[in-house]
């Protein structure tokens, strides 16, 4: 008995000891940035900063924003990305030195990490670390040259024509209210087209395999937001829960991007896009057969979301401002007038709606935070703090645009921000919607020239009205990395020649 009682005590004062300690590490670990006289977030003790991503399910724009405007006054801060000491940066200039002067100490991403699981999700150039990065963004630049924009600008231009018939069929005399996924869907068309080869008469068939299958990346059910969040915020955990990046539709890419390269040998021809790079890098590099699919999968997630996104808010703000619709109508009826179609020259006098274009960006960046990894240590300039390798480098966009400081009246949506008279005004590294640096987005050409021909097209046939279904100010699905309304965007859509 006396032995029994013994045993109970020795185990419970093993585990207290282990409770003690396990404590007593993680508040030693969260005492990192003290330690090292940096200004920091006060963490959760468990999960860092990263309990407002994972337990309150804070829209991950809005979560930045927060860290933003709790670092008031330093230059950067410390956070917690769980157990890991990372940075969010702040100041202009700092972040200029990471993202572009001294880009060869933060070249890589921390989003997706470097493990093996999941070469689709990690190893395409969006996740990928150098040296891969570097022989594929090498590989793929000329595809968003100007002469290849302007190759593919017909075909934009055919979807976009297609888009508006739909429109007119759906609205009839009156106009119709519509929940403006169907930009999404004209995206998805425009991305497989111009970048893959593939006409998949989307916007007349959305039950088509390639929407279904872009609808499954972009759900908003907790399975897929919690892989999304774990991908791009938490990539230590994609091996332990063994997340897949393109989830249920890994092997959709892979049919696709095998289909469009043997489609593409057999028929010989060169069209200078996605599959012909992909027929390139096959040919000429070491790269393994997911490594190869990953491409395909990368140019087809960041390209459609990203874009329908920005499309869809632009059309609600301008349902929500109609003096601000009426100029940018005029200015695009102008154009039309001047030149009778949108050429591709003829959009570059389209000023005004890329102003809209970048206001809407600016309220709700598609990717709000940017992140990097300190791939060697890193003596910040100014300071006498070294910024370790390995450390996690965060940059809050949203924070950035809704900064006073840098936008007064933040939240007011005001496209003369961007007008040539005031856009001198805005400092460098405050407005980032497409990144900043050798890893800035390389389809934001692409995506610019192809969002303001939507918008183009849509201003000279139709108005955009508020409806009872439009939401104003817009509800962010909890949980998302991007920017998801909750109950989507809804506007009454009315084609001009029934209009007063
Ligand atoms: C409104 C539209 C878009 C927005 C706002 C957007 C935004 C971004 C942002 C913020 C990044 C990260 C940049 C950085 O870390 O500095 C990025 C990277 C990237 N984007 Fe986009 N994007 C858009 C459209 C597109 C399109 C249409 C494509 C493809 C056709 C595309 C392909 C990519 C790729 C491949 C990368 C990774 C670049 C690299 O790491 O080298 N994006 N984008």
């Amino acid at each position: 008995m006396l032995f029994g009682l013994s045993l109970y005590f020795d185990l419970l004062l093993g585990l207290v000891t282990l409770i003690i300690s396990v404590v007593l590490y993680l508040r030693y670990n969260m005492s990192y940035w003290e330690r090292h006289g940096i200004p920091y977030i006060k963490p959760n003790l468990l999960l860092g900063n990263f309990d407002e991503l994972l337990i309150k399910r804070v829209p991950t724009g809005l979560f930045g924003q927060n860290m933003y405007e709790r670092g008031a006054g330093h230059p950067m801060v410390g956070i917690w990305a769980l157990q890991t000491p990372s940075l969010l940066i702040r100041d202009p200039d700092l972040i200029k030195n990471i993202l572009v002067k001294d880009f060869n100490y933060f070249c890589d991403r921390y989003s997706g990490g470097d493990g093996d699981f999941d070469p689709v999700g990690r190893k395409n150039l969006f996740m990928t670390n150098n040296p891969h990065w570097k022989t594929l963004r090498t590989h793929f630049s000329p595809i968003f040259t100007g002469n290849k924009l302007r190759n593919v600008y017909q075909i934009m231009m055919e979807i976009s024509d297609g888009l508006t018939d739909y429109y007119k069929e759906k609205c009839g005399q009156d106009g119709a209210t519509f929940e403006l996924k169907d930009l999404y869907t004209s995206s998805i068309e425009v991305i497989s087209s111009c970048m893959f080869g593939i006409k998949a008469n989307s916007i007349r068939d959305p039950d088509c395999t390639i929407v279904e299958n872009a609808n499954k990346l972009i759900n908003n059910q907790i399975k897929r937001l919690l892989e999304i969040t774990i991908y791009f915020m938490v990539p230590q955990l994609i091996d332990i829960f063994r997340v897949q990046l393109a989830g249920s539709t890994t092997n959709f890419f892979r049919n696709l991007c095998w289909d469009s390269i043997k489609q593409r040998e057999k028929n010989g021809i060169k069209r200078g896009d996605v599959v012909d790079c992909l027929l390139k890098i096959r040919n000429e590099s070491k790269f393994e057969d997911d490594m190869i699919v990953a491409q395909t999968f990368i140019f087809f997630a960041a390209g459609f979301e990203t874009s329908g996104t920005t499309t869809s808010f632009c059309i609600h703000y301008l349902a929500a401002y109609p003096e601000i619709q009426e100029r940018a109508r005029e200015e695009a009826m102008a154009i039309k007038e001047k030149y009778g179609s949108f050429t591709y020259e003829s959009l570059s006098e389209a000023k005004y709606i890329e102003s809209i274009i970048q206001e809407t960006l600016r309220l709700y960046p598609p990717m709000p935070i940017l992140n990097r990894i300190c791939v060697k240590d890193y003596k910040v300039p100014d300071m006498d703090f070294v910024i370790k390798k390995g450390t996690p480098i965060f940059v809050g966009i949203m924070g950035m645009h809704k900064d006073p400081e840098y936008f007064p009246e933040p939240e007011k949506f005001d496209p003369d921000r961007f007008s040539d008279e005031r856009k001198a005004d805005i400092k460098p590294q405050t407005y980032m919607p497409f990144g900043e640096g050798p890893r800035i987005c390389i389809g934001m050409r692409f995506a610019m020239l192809s969002i303001k021909l939507s918008l183009c097209s849509f201003l000279t046939n139709f108005r955009a009205e508020r409806c009872a279904e439009t939401q104003f100010p817009v509800k962010l699905v909890l949980g998302t990395l991007t920017m998801m309304p909750e109950n989507g965007l809804n506007v009454k859509v009315v084609p001009l020649t029934s209009c007063k």
